[in-house]
């Protein structure tokens, strides 16, 4: 008899709909279930993945902003500060852009560390203005997100790891786009959904069948205590 291991899971790509977009609400109870902490580490703003696990009903181990900003249960790390990424945005907006997102902007609204440009706006000059800032812009799948190239999901979920009994050695990752590459490396196994970018693909240990939740809940279901 083996025990569950722990899990860092990515959201979009990893816990979505066969469609590509919203939670599969196929994830919840095998989620509710797991005997072993599970560590939500996505590019999201911090309420997101905390509003997740808080509506999944599991504990808060959470790495947002692709580790900007790590919470252990007890105590919030950040690893950036907003302030460039901001001033990258109000350059591509002079310049004519727009972050994509509407007025309000629930997108960015939260956010401490970075900021998030809709996929459909125009990249290249958002990379231009980013390497003007020393910034780097990370591709989602589903967002470009500017940031300072030193937070990375996988240091938070180190941070977690330190301040927790989340055993990494243990731990199972998925994930399906480049912000999840460092995640692979602090796991012990790791697996891309078959939707997964190439970045994703080439650094798990291994590529999963299916794709979004269908590969993440097959893999729940191989990797469960026995
Ligand atoms: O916010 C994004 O663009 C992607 O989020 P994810 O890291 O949970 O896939
Ligand atoms: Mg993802």
């Amino acid at each position: 008899m083996t025990a569950d291991p722990p899990l860092v899971l990515d959201i979009d790509g990893t816990l979505t709909r066969p469609e590509g977009w919203g939670i599969d609400p196929r994830i919840f109870d095998p989620l509710l279930e797991w005997e072993a902490p599970i560590v939500i580490a996505t590019g999201k703003a911090f309420p997101y993945p905390v509003a997740l696990c808080h509506f999944l009903g599991v504990p808060e181990l959470v790495v947002a902003e692709n580790g900007g900003v790590v919470y252990t249960g007890d105590d919030v790390f950040f690893t950036a500060d907003r302030e460039a990424a901001e001033a990258v945005a109000r350059e591509y907006e002079a310049a004519g852009y727009s972050l994509g997102w509407g007025p309000e902007d629930t997108v960015n609204r939260w956010r401490e560390t970075e900021i998030a440009v809709q996929y459909d706006q125009p990249v290249e000059p958002l990379r231009a203005i980013a390497a003007e800032y020393g910034l780097e812009v990370v591709d989602t799948g589903y967002a470009y997100h500017v940031k300072d190239a030193a937070p990375n999901k996988g240091d938070g979920v180190r941070t977690i790891a330190e301040h927790t009994n989340v055993d990494l050695t243990e731990a199972v990752a998925v994930g399906d786009s480049e912000n999840d590459v460092a995640t692979f490396e602090a796991v012990d196994r790791s697996f891309a959904v078959a939707n997964a970018d190439e970045a994703a693909r080439a650094a798990a240990d291994e590529v999963l069948a299916d794709a979004h939740a269908d590969g993440t809940l097959a893999l729940l279901e191989r990797v469960a205590s026995a």
